[in-house]
């Protein structure tokens, strides 16, 4: 990066911001009230600096409900296909677990339920997940929790990585599809690890096109434009499955704030290119301001 002028220089948190730089953009994954007041502050003094990307935006992606609120909004039919969110119930901290059974019925929510932590925090108990089978098991969780119906994809996610204008699009192997037969024979609520990781990469695998087919090129970068405005981010990236069975039906799932992206493709070129794009733009706004 130090080839095309890009010097990165490693922020002391317990030093004050305006006393360290001078800086054209400062790139950050921290959270908290404090460093958000550390942050804000800076931008007020010295809206010259680009913030990647502004703590207020990065804290709607730390709760799963207002997370995927974006998706919900989004009218995308005339891109080549349908996207959406699986249908999902909030359980807040104050409910009491035994009355789960109960709101989940009264929501008319379909088995199975994958059961994920509200709150996103970069902890690994933010990324504990369930799968429910049955809904009287669901007792046994914690709130708050995001009780999402889980939707068969044939045991195939797409990760899409976005920096700035840039798509980038990874498959990764999933869970499997989860039959009715399976269903009628199985109780209770299990733990699942991160099955969707780096190393559940399946790009190479030899899988059958109408599940491993990626999304319509127009309909990523649709999804993308309308996710980056309506987010306020540029570093994040979406995982999307493909109803199986379907061409064009998908859901999105998650949203990362500023993820691994080390493991996307090409990443250097491609975020070496997004800062030099950053700073031109700044240095032509200002020329024509
Ligand atoms: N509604 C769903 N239907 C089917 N599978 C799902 C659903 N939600 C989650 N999964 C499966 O569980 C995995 C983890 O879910 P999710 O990505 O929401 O968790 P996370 O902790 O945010 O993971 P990440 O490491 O991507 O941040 C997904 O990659 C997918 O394999
Ligand atoms: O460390 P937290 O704040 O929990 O965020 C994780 C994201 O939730 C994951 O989605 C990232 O993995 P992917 O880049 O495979 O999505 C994961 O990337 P990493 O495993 O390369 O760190 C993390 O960014
Ligand atoms: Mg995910
Ligand atoms: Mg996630």
């Amino acid at each position: 990066m130090w080839s095309k002028g890009i010097y990165f220089v490693a922020i002391d948190v317990n030093k004050p911001l305006a006393e360290q730089g001078p800086f054209d953009i400062v790139l950050h994954k921290l959270l908290g009230e404090e460093w958000r007041d550390v942050i804000e502050d800076f931008r007020q003094k010295h809206p010259e600096v680009i913030v990647l990307d502004p703590p207020d935006a990065i804290q709607h992606l730390h709760n799963r409900q207002s997370m995927l609120q974006d998706v919900v909004d989004l009218n995308l039919s005339d891109c080549n296909g349908k996207v959406g969110i699986p249908r999902q119930l909030v359980i807040t901290k104050d409910k009491n677990p035994s009355t789960i059974p109960y709101e989940v019925n009264k929501a008319g929510l379909k088995l199975p339920l994958v059961a994920k932590p509200l709150v996103v925090d970069g902890s690994a108990k933010s990324h504990e997940l369930f799968l429910a089978y049955d809904e009287f098991s669901l007792s046994e969780l914690e709130p708050p929790l995001v009780l999402q119906e889980f939707v068969n994809h044939g045991g195939l996610l797409f990760k899409i990585y976005i920096v700035g204008d840039s798509i980038k699009v990874v498959r990764r192997f999933s869970l499997p599809n989860i039959s009715k037969r399976e269903l009628s024979k199985v109780s209770g609520v299990y733990r699942f690890p991160r099955v969707s990781c780096a190393a559940a990469s399946a790009d190479d695998a030899d899988l059958d096109p109408s599940i491993a087919e990626h999304p319509p090129r127009p309909l990523l970068e649709r999804l993308a434009k309308e996710l980056r405005h309506r987010l306020g981010l540029r570093l994040f990236n979406v995982d999307m499955i493909r109803e199986y069975g379907t061409k064009d039906v998908f859901y999105v799932i998650d949203i990362n704030y500023f993820p691994g992206f080390g493991k996307m493709p090409d990443y250097e070129h491609v975020f070496t290119d997004f800062l030099l794009n950053l700073k031109q733009n700044k240095c032509k706004k200002k020329l024509t301001a």
